[in-house]
């Protein structure tokens, strides 16, 4: 008995774009029983992650399962952080960000029956405002875009991409002075990225360089977004050649304050936080443990 994995499932039922989706009839067809007892816990509000994750920590859960996007994977690993608990991931969001970064399947069957025998690893956490993040976090435009996405009635990388092009005909940048490692660069912001991971989901690469556990985070700076660089930033992160294209500018560092003209929105892995003038971003490494796919590597 003392062999078995246990692992706690909790699941966000309002991410994704296919809510239908039973997934704890998934669950039950595709993991094996035999080395692993599991349970599957609800969220009930915005927020009742952390306090689940905890919770399934304190209960002796070795891994405890994201089950939804990338703000429910934020939630639970936030829960985990201090606690002898891996972070595992079903991804039902419609981005994924870090579940592409670890190479964990899309395809939920796949998924649930690796986590039978996983891997393990541990990955930087990076902050923003005393805020965790594991993927990336922003100030300017992807916030902007963010906050207005959350309230775009639906989801999925179409309602992303539509509202993304409206506001990029009204969005103008601010003047912000950045300072690392001893030097500050005044500069203006129309968006400015910190990548923890690679991507920010659907596999737009944002930092494509980006190594979750070096122990830095990958500055990713635009300045100001013309029609024909805007052109270059969507081909890039296409095609995972932003740095190479001119477009951006980047920079690698473990700590990173930002003050700005004006408040400014940020985002921690995608959703939308609220403004600042202030930023003090700074990254953990090694932070948090996750459980990734074993069998394959
Ligand atoms: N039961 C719930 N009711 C309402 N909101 C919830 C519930 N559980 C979690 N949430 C909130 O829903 C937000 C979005 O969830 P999530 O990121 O998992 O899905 P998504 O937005 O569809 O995916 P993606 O981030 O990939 O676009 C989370 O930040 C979380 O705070």
């Amino acid at each position: 008995m003392s062999d078995t994995l246990r692992i706690c499932f909790l699941v966000n039922p309002n991410s994704g774009t296919n809510r239908r989706q039973d997934v704890p009839a998934l669950i039950a067809r595709y993991l094996p029983g035999e080395a692993v007892a599991y349970e599957v816990r609800l969220t009930q509000y915005a927020g009742h992650a952390v306090e689940l994750a905890r919770q399934a920590a304190a209960d002796g859960f070795r891994i405890v399962v994201a089950v939804g996007g990338d703000g429910t994977v934020n939630e639970v690993g936030r829960g985990l952080l201090g606690t002898a608990a891996a972070l595992g991931i079903l991804p039902r969001g419609s981005g994924n960000g870090l579940a592409r970064h670890l190479r964990v399947p899309l395809a939920l069957p796949e998924a649930i029956r690796q986590l039978a025998t996983p891997a393990f690893q541990r990955i930087d956490v990076g902050y923003i405002n005393e805020r965790a993040f594991f993927c990336t976090a922003g100030l300017g435009f992807d916030a902007h875009v963010s906050k207005c996405f959350a309230v775009a009635g639906t989801r999925g990388l179409g309602t992303y991409v539509q509202v993304a092009l409206r506001e990029y005909r009204r969005y103008q940048p601010t003047p912000i002075q950045v300072t690392m490692q001893g030097n500050t660069l005044a500069t203006n912001c129309y968006m400015l990225a910190f990548a923890n991971a690679a991507q920010y989901g659907n596999n737009a690469y944002i930092a494509p360089l980006a190594d979750i556990a070096d122990g830095l985070l990958d500055l990713c700076l635009i300045d100001a977004l013309p029609l024909r660089r805007a052109v270059r930033v969507g081909i890039g992160l296409a095609l995972g050649n932003l740095p190479a294209s001119g477009a951006a500018v980047y920079h690698t560092c473990s700590q990173v304050r930002v003050q700005a003209a004006r408040a400014l929105g940020f985002h921690v892995d995608g959703d939308y936080v609220g403004d600042a003038r202030e930023f003090d971003v700074r990254l953990e490494p090694l932070a948090l443990e996750v459980a990734v796919p074993g069998q394959s590597r």
